[in-house]
C-alpha cells in the first residue's frame, strides 16, 4: 500500500541520540531490555507491526538494540498525549519483540517493523536517558490443554471464522491461517491483535496472562464485534432493499425512546444497577474477577427485586465492589523514621526492635521479595499487638487484626460457599475489607490456639494464606474468584510455640517476648501507662501523680504477671480514684504514694502469700514455666495414718506423677539420715497436692521441690519462705537440669523471693537471666538432692 520503496537502514543512519545517562554504548544487565514507548498501539506476541520511531527515547532505544543485536521491549504509554515519556508514564506489561527491519519513508520519518515474541513484565527501571531501560521478567506461555482451554479454543475459532466472514475486506488467506492454528494462546493473541477495540482494552487483553481468562476476554469482545458486524450487514441488506437510511435511524430512535420509557417506569432498579456497574468499574478488579462480577450483575438484572436471591446477589456484589482490588501506591519505608516510631511506642525490647528494623530494611530493598512472616511469641500484655501496630505505622499502611483463637473450621478462614444461607467470606477477606487496602499489615492473633474440627483443618488454609507461592491467588469460597494476598504483611502472635502445627511454624520467624522485669515495668509505667491512663480518665498531668514507690508496690503486691496489662489496669483504677476526688471538688490535685495504695486499691494481693503458705512443714515453693511466663507454684505434702499409699492430686500429668514417686522413693532411701523411722512409711499414706487444681501441670522439673516438701514434712523443719526451687531429681539423688530458667528466675523475682535453688548443670543459663532479676536473687546451684535440703530447710523443726 505504500507508494515508496522500503529500504533497509543501519542503526547509525537514524541520526544522533541525546547522550548521558545510561549511555548509548553502555551494556545493559542480562535480563534488561531497551524499551520502545508506543502510543495507542499494543503489540501482541506473534504479530508483525510497523511502529513509528521518531522521538529521541525511541530512536536511542532502537539504536541500542540494533547495535547490540538484542530484542526490544515494546510498552504502551498510559496517556498518548505525553510527548516525552518517563518510566512512570508506561504500562508495566508489554511484549518483547524481534526487530525485523527499519524503514525510512521519503518524508524522513522512521518505521520499525518488528514481531512480538512473548509477554514481559517490568521488574524495575534501570535507566531513563537517553533511552528507557528496564529489568524484566519474561512470561512463558505454558502449553496447557485442559478441557477448559480446549472448549474455549474451539469456540473462539468458530467466532473468528464467523467474524472473518462478516468482514468484507478481511485479508485473503487469514481465514485459512486461523483454522490451521493449533495453539489456543496464539489464536487468542492473534484475535486480540486484529480486534477493532480501543488500545486500553487491548492492553487489558495483553495483561491477562491466564489463558482461560484471556480466551474468555477475547471471545467476549469478539462476540460484541460480531453483533455489530451482523447488525451492519443487516442494515446493509436493508439499505439495499432501498430502505431509506434516515428512515431507519428514525425507527431506531423511536425504539430506543420506547425502551427508555420502559426503563423510566422501573427507574429505581436501573439506578441501582447503574450504581453497581459504576462501582465495578471503580473497583479496579482484574479481568477475570470483573467478568464474574458482571455475570452476577446480569443475573441481578433479570431477577425480581422481591426474590430472596436478589438480596444474596446484591450482598455478594457489595463485597466484590468494596474489596480493595487495586494496589495503593506504596511509599518507600523510611528506616530512620521506623526506628523512631518503634522507640516512641515501646520501651526496651532492643533486640526485638533491631530485628524489626532489619525486617523493614529488607522489605524496603526488595518490596516484591518473599519476606519471612514474623511471629511474636510471648505471654499476654508484653506488647505483641502494639509492636504490630507500630510496624504498620512505620510502613504507612493500615493495620488489621484477625483472631484465630478457637477457630476450628476451615470455612472460618476461607468462607462458606454462597449456596449456604447467610454465607460470608472468611476472616482473612473480612480483615482485608476492614483494612481497606490489600497491602495492609494483618496481625494473625493467637495462631497457637487454632483448633482442628470435623469441618476441615484451618491450619491447612492458613498455610495457603501464608505461602508466597500460592497467596497471590487466594480463593475464598464465598467470593469464588482469586484475591491477591501477596502484598499483605502478615504478622502472627502466639502465647506458646508447642501447639503451632509444624509446617506453619516453619513458615514463620519466631521472635520471643518473654516478659518484663520489675525495673522494665517501672519504666514502662512511668513513660507510657501513667500518661495513657491520665488521658483515658480525662486528667491533666498536673492533676494526678503516682510516685515510683507506689508504682513499684503495684508491680510487686497488686499484680503478678509477665506483661503489663494488669499493671495498666491498676494504674487506671488509681487514676479513677483521683478523677473522682477532683470531680467532686475535694482536691485540686492528687498525689498517690505507697502509703495511699491500700486505701485506693484495697489490700495487697500477693505480698505474703509465700510466707503464709510455707509457714507449716511440708510445703515447698516450686517454679514453673507456663505459656504466660514463669510462675511460682506450691507443692504440699501431708501424711495420714494408712497403708503406705502415695496419693497425688492437682491434675498432674504422667511425668509429674512419676517424678513424685521418685521423690518419695528417694526420701525413703534417705530415711535414716533424715532421722525418720523407716517403718513409719508402711503405716502412713503420703498425699502430695499441687494447688491451682484447675490448671493441668506436667514435667519433671518439680522433682526437687517435691523432695524438699517431703523432707520438710518428715523432719518437721519448714521450708524457708524466701526460697523457691526447680530441678529434676534422679532416684540416686542427682539434680538434673531443666528448661525455662530465665522465665523461672524472673517469676521468682516478681514474687518477691530472695533465693532460688537451681540445678548446677543449669549454670550456663545464668547469663540469660535479666540483670534485674539477677541483682535481686541469690542463686544456689544444686548437685544433689541433699544440697536442696541444706539450702531450703530451716535449721530447727517448727514449734508444734
Ligand atoms: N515495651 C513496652 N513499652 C510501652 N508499652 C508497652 C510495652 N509493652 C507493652 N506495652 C503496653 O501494654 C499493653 C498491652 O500490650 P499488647 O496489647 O500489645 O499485648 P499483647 O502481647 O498483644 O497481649 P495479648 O497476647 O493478650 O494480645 C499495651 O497498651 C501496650 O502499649
Amino acid at each position: 500500500m505504500n507508494n515508496h520503496r522500503d529500504r533497509l537502514v543501519r542503526a547509525p543512519d537514524l541520526g544522533p541520540a541525546a547522550g548521558g545517562g545510561n549511555g548509548g554504548d553502555a551494556k545493559l544487565p542480562q535480563d534488561a531490555l531497551a524499551i520502545l514507548p508506543v502510543r495507542e498501539t499494543v503489540l501482541f506476541p506473534g504479530a508483525v507491526l510497523p511502529l513509528a520511531v521518531n522521538r529521541q527515547v525511541s530512536v536511542a532505544a532502537v539504536q541500542h538494540a540494533m547495535r547490540e543485536g538484542q530484542q526490544i521491549g515494546v510498552l504502551m504509554q498510559r496517556d498518548p498525549q505525553v510527548q516525552e515519556p518517563s518510566p512512570g508514564d508506561l504500562h508495566r506489561m508489554g511484549t518483547v519483540a524481534n526487530i525485523l527491519r527499519l524503514v525510512t519513508t521519503p518524508d524522513g520519518t522512521h518505521q520499525l517493523v518488528c514481531q512480538g515474541v512473548q509477554r514481559f513484565r517490568v521488574l524495575d527501571w534501570v535507566g531513563e536517558r537517553p533511552f528507557i531501560a528496564a529489568g524484566v521478567v519474561r512470561i512463558e506461555e505454558p502449553d496447557t490443554r485442559t478441557p477448559e482451554v480446549e472448549a474455549r479454543f474451539l469456540n473462539l475459532k468458530r467466532q473468528a471464522a464467523e467474524a472473518l466472514q462478516l468482514l468484507p475486506q478481511a485479508p485473503e488467506g487469514l481465514a485459512a491461517t486461523v483454522q490451521a492454528l493449533d495453539s489456543p494462546a496464539a489464536l487468542a493473541d492473534l484475535a486480540a491483535a486484529l480486534l477493532d477495540v480501543p488500545p486500553d482494552e487491548k492492553q487489558e487483553m495483553l495483561e491477562t496472562v491466564d489463558l482461560v481468562a484471556r480466551l474468555d476476554r477475547v471471545s467476549r469482545s469478539l462476540a460484541g464485534r460480531i453483533e455489530v458486524l451482523r447488525l451492519s450487514a443487516e442494515i446493509g441488506r436493508q439499505t439495499r432493499a432501498s430502505l431509506d437510511q434516515r428512515q431507519r435511524e428514525a425507527i431506531l430512535r423511536e425504539q430506543m425512546a420506547s425502551i427508555q420509557r420502559q426503563l423510566g417506569e422501573d427507574g429505581g432498579k436501573s439506578a441501582e444497577l447503574k450504581e453497581i456497574d459504576e462501582a465495578i468499574v471503580k473497583a479496579g478488579m482484574p479481568a477475570e474477577v470483573e467478568q464474574a462480577a458482571r455475570k452476577e450483575l446480569r443475573r441481578l438484572e433479570r431477577m425480581p427485586e422481591a426474590s430472596p436471591e436478589h438480596g444474596m446477589v446484591r450482598t455478594y456484589l457489595d463485597w466484590m465492589t468494596e474489596l480493595p482490588w487495586r494496589l495503593p501506591e506504596e511509599k518507600p519505608i523510611d528506616i530512620q523514621e521506623a526506628r523512631r516510631i518503634l522507640d516512641e511506642d515501646h520501651f526496651g525490647l532492643e533486640k526485638i526492635k533491631r530485628r524489626i528494623v532489619e525486617y523493614l530494611a529488607v522489605r524496603k530493598l526488595a518490596p516484591e521479595g518473599k519476606a519471612p512472616i514474623l511471629c511474636f511469641v510471648g505471654p499476654p500484655g508484653v506488647g505483641k499487638t502494639s509492636l504490630g501496630q507500630s510496624i504498620a505505622r512505620a510502613m504507612g499502611r493500615p493495620f488489621t487484626r484477625v483472631s484465630l483463637g478457637g477457630v476450628h473450621d476451615e470455612a472460618e478462614i476461607r468462607g462458606h460457599r454462597r449456596t449456604y444461607i447467610g454465607a460470608l467470606p472468611g476472616n482473612i477477606i473480612q480483615g482485608i475489607r476492614k483494612a481497606g487496602a490489600r497491602n495492609c499489615v494483618m496481625m494473625l492473633d493467637e495462631i497457637d490456639k487454632m483448633g482442628r474440627g470435623i469441618q476441615g483443618d484451618p491450619s491447612a488454609a492458613m498455610l495457603e494464606v501464608l505461602d508466597p507461592e500460592q497467596n497471590n491467588s487466594f480463593r475464598d469460597n464465598y467470593l469464588g474468584v482469586p484475591f491477591d494476598l501477596s502484598r499483605v504483611v502478615f504478622i502472627a502472635t502466639a502465647n506458646m510455640l508447642d501447639t503451632i502445627p509444624g509446617p506453619l511454624r516453619d513458615r514463620m520467624e519466631i521472635i520471643d517476648l518473654s516478659g518484663y522485669t520489675e525495673g522494665e515495668k517501672l519504666q514502662i509505667a512511668r513513660r507510657y501507662l501513667v500518661r495513657r491512663q491520665l488521658e483515658a480518665n480525662g486528667l491533666k498531668p498536673e492533676q494526678a501523680e503516682i510516685d515510683d514507690d507506689a508504682l513499684r508496690a503495684i508491680i510487686r503486691s497488686y499484680t503478678r504477671e509477665a506483661g503489663v496489662r494488669g499493671l495498666e489496669r491498676e494504674i487506671g483504677r488509681a487514676m479513677r480514684h483521683a478523677a473522682v476526688r477532683i470531680a467532686e471538688g475535694s482536691a485540686e490535685s492528687v498525689r498517690i504514694g505507697e502509703g495511699e495504695l491500700a486505701a485506693v486499691l484495697g489490700p495487697p494481693r500477693f505480698e505474703d502469700e509465700v510466707a503464709m503458705r510455707t509457714s507449716v512443714p511440708g510445703v515447698a515453693t516450686g517454679l514453673a514455666w507456663t505459656p504466660v511466663g514463669g510462675d511460682i507454684l506450691f507443692i504440699e505434702a501431708t501424711r495420714t495414718p494408712g497403708s503406705g499409699r502415695l496419693i497425688l492430686t492437682g491434675q498432674l500429668g504422667d511425668v509429674m506423677r512419676e517424678s513424685a514417686q521418685a521423690a518419695l522413693s528417694l526420701v525413703k532411701s534417705r530415711a535414716e539420715s533424715l532421722g525418720v523411722d523407716p517403718g513409719m512409711f508402711e503405716k502412713s499414706d503420703i498425699h502430695i497436692h499441687v494447688p491451682a487444681g484447675a490448671t493441668p501441670k506436667d514435667g519433671p522439673s518439680a522433682g526437687v521441690a517435691m523432695f524438699t516438701a517431703l523432707a520438710s514434712l518428715l523432719t518437721g523443719r519448714t521450708v524457708r519462705s524466701d526460697t523457691a526451687m526447680t530441678g529434676e531429681i534422679s532416684l540416686r539423688g542427682l539434680v538434673l537440669p531443666v528448661g525455662g530458667i530465665k522465665e523461672k528466675a524472673t517469676a521468682a523475682a516478681r514474687a518477691g523471693l530472695k533465693r532460688v535453688l537451681m540445678p548446677a548443670r543449669n549454670r550456663k543459663d545464668y547469663e540469660e537471666i535479666p540483670e534485674d532479676a539477677r541483682a535481686r536473687l541469690e542463686f544456689t546451684w544444686l548437685e544433689r538432692a541433699e544440697d536442696a535440703m541444706a539450702a531450703a530447710l530451716e535449721e530447727r523443726p517448727a514449734a508444734a
